[in-house]
């Protein structure tokens, strides 16, 4: 496990300056285990009953950082599924319905077992019906849906009579292992911080995997994940199940520790406390999990004893304190306290850059799946009559073309001419109001962005969508997300490792290629705009596309960028890419583009050679009408 290094956008960005005494985070967190494990048979009671408590929220608390800080979903539900895990085990372990069902083994020290099975086959099914239903939310909906259902499931505790009503359950039994029971905390805590301790393992390495990279990319917007090949959908209704096991677990636990369970602390007021940990640790950061849990614990704690003293009524005032935390912390460190402790440590503590090419021999690396390159002139891509109606507006007219296997396609126009509009039709972003898009001779009338990407269909935005805070080489894997399979689990247990391997050494060849070699490890949003662009084209190539779209490559990119760029796609062509360029840069298109299409108010008023275009009466006309006076300049 590794403290920083969900917290680091880049082995290079986390460097220590030269000469300075150096300690790995991963020899961090060991000296943290072995103090935690000698300190613990010493520490006194009350401490290890804290300690306890807080690795039962941390564990809580790291699937929200999951899902808010990395995925960008926000819940404040969290606390039901606490009290899932907690209730699943407590009925199964008390009830003579219970006891009915199982028979011989009532009683024995394997029910526990069966009360986690129970919490977490029950918290999948729930979690998976409420995610199918509230995922598809955006904006503030969520959020009020995660406390619709959090309240719901709540009350739902409180007013079953077979769990309890609000007296909830007692008589619990401790949990035994092989004779060995774990009765008090000193005990049950070995079990819940080793617990915590592999699940931040298990979700650092899901972090730093292919999987990883698309779960990252949800909060980058749903348009670029999809062009990766993302199911966004899928993904979030995973990452919001992942959490609630996460939460299960910890409920598990809780209710062998205290013995007894009602519906208090799975409250509303808990589960904003939950998501409060989160936040103010880092949202985006596991460790943070671990910070906020720390903190928010032993504020509560002091401050139930301080408040009532001084104010002399007592009364839950440290919600009051929490607010307050809350809006100052979110003032001052906009990503939690976290990255600000990462960043002041950086002095001693730094990151082993992980070379390029390590990993696992080249015998066992793993193979990605290879796309074979289409011979030249293989019809790739196609519009037939597609159009484009907003209310009122066409914006594309009846647009008819071709994209051929080697060859460079560009699509002009002026401003408004509907050209974006045109790249969202052949990219699958949106659907023709009228006409048809082939693709590789498949018809693609609603199929989402990412059915595009899986059968060749690479491409780059307009607006650069990449993941800033990480670095060019996992933006670029990212682009090879559909040539790996390996899923979550295998993730996890890091499994995954040669094809992890195969993913960056692929990432590193498309980010030589493209010459950016230098910044390989270098966070993307560090870049300039220009290169940021380019990281775009590496990230599309890194999916062996057969198809290229680019929207204003040469955008923000100076003379000798430009022209490295016009090289690059020169050779692409020359290896068997079809490409298609949407482009203001006039030179740029003239030197490089074998036929031009261009567009006026939505309709192709020609089609061409660089030569035929320039000559052609309404392309002037249509140029000269607009701002862009450029290409009347290359005609002459
Ligand atoms: N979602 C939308 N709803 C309504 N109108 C839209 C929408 N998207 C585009 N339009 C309109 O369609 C027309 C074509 O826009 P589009 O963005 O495709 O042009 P463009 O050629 O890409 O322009 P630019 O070069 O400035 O990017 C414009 O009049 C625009 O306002």
């Amino acid at each position: 496990m590794n403290p920083s290094s969900s917290t680091s956008a880049s082995p290079a960005a986390n460097a220590a300056p030269e000469g300075r005494p150096l300690v790995t985070p991963r020899v961090l967190t060991l000296v943290f285990i072995v103090a935690l494990a000698l300190a613990w048979g010493w520490l006194p009671e009350f401490t290890v009953s804290v300690l306890s408590n807080i690795g039962l929220y941390a564990l809580v608390a790291v699937g929200l950082v999951l899902l808010t800080g990395v995925g960008g979903m926000t819940s404040f539900g969290q606390a039901a599924f606490v009290g899932m895990g907690a209730y699943a085990t407590a009925w199964i372990c008390t009830s003579p319905t219970a006891a009915g069902w199982l028979g011989g083994i009532a009683g024995s020290a394997l029910v526990p077992w069966l009360g986690l099975l129970l919490g977490l086959v029950l918290t999948f099914a729930l979690a998976w019906a409420l995610g199918a239903v509230t995922l598809k939310l955006s904006g503030h909906y969520l959020p009020l849906c995660t406390i619709a259902w959090g309240l719901s499931l709540y009350f739902l505790l409180g007013n079953m009579e077979f769990l309890g009503g609000q007296t909830g359950i007692t008589g619990i039994p401790p949990l035994v292992v092989a004779g060995v029971s774990f009765a008090t905390p000193r005990m049950l805590g070995v079990v819940i911080w080793a617990v915590l301790l592999l699940a931040l393992w298990a979700m650092h390495n899901l972090l730093d995997s292919r999987e990883g990279r698309a779960i990252r990319a949800l909060k980058g917007g749903r348009l670029m994940a999809e062009s990766m090949g993302v199911d966004t959908a899928r993904h979030r209704i995973k990452l919001f199940v992942l959490a609630a096991l996460l939460a299960a677990i910890s409920g598990w636990l809780y209710a062998h520790m205290q013995r007894f369970v009602n519906p208090t602390p799975f409250n509303l007021n808990i589960g904003i406390e939950m998501l409060f940990m989160a936040v103010v640790g880092g949202a985006g950061h596991l460790w943070g999990a671990v910070l906020g849990a720390t903190l928010i614990t032993l504020l509560k704690e002091k401050l139930q004893d301080v408040l009532p003293a001084l104010l002399g009524t007592s009364g839950n005032f440290e919600v009051v304190v929490f607010g307050l935390l809350m809006l100052f912390v979110l003032q001052r460190f906009a990503d939690g306290l976290w990255p600000t402790i990462a960043r002041l440590a950086r002095r001693w503590v730094r990151e082993v850059p992980r070379a390029a090419g390590a990993g696992p021999a080249a015998s066992t690396t793993a193979q990605l799946a290879q796309r074979a390159v289409p011979a030249a002139g293989t019809l790739l891509l196609q519009a037939d009559g597609v159009s484009k109606r907003f209310g009122g507006l066409v914006a594309n007219n009846d647009i008819s073309m071709t994209l051929k296997a080697g060859e460079v396609h560009a699509l002009i126009g002026p401003n408004g001419a509907g050209k974006s509009t045109f790249f969202n039709m052949i990219s699958g972003v949106d659907d023709p109001t009228t006409g048809e898009v082939r693709l590789v001779g498949q018809a693609m009338s609603g199929k989402p962005s990412r059915a595009f990407a899986s059968l060749g269909l690479g491409r780059t935005f307009q607006h650069v969508r990449l993941l800033g805070q990480r670095s060019v080489v996992e933006n670029v894997a990212l682009g090879a997300h559909l040539r790996a399979k390996r899923g979550w689990l295998a993730a996890m247990l890091r499994l995954d490792r040669a094809e992890e391997a195969a993913l960056m050494a692929e990432a590193r060849r498309q980010i030589e290629r493209c010459g950016l070699g230098a910044h390989a490890d270098t966070p993307a949003a560090s870049l300039s705009l220009g290169q940021q662009r380019v990281v775009e084209i590496a990230r599309a190539l890194a999916g062996q596309p057969s198809v290229l779209l680019l929207d204003e490559p040469a955008a923000g990119l100076r003379h000798l960028e430009k022209r490295a760029l016009s090289e690059l796609l020169a050779q692409l062509r020359a290896e068997g890419l079809g490409i298609l360029v949407v482009e203001h840069d006039m030179e740029f298109v003239m030197n490089l583009a074998d036929r031009i299409t261009v567009l006026e108010f939505g309709t192709v008023i020609a089609t061409g050679t660089p030569a035929e275009v320039q000559a052609n009466p309404r392309v002037l006309e249509a140029y000269l009408g607009g701002a862009d006076d450029e290409l009347l300049e290359d005609a002459r």
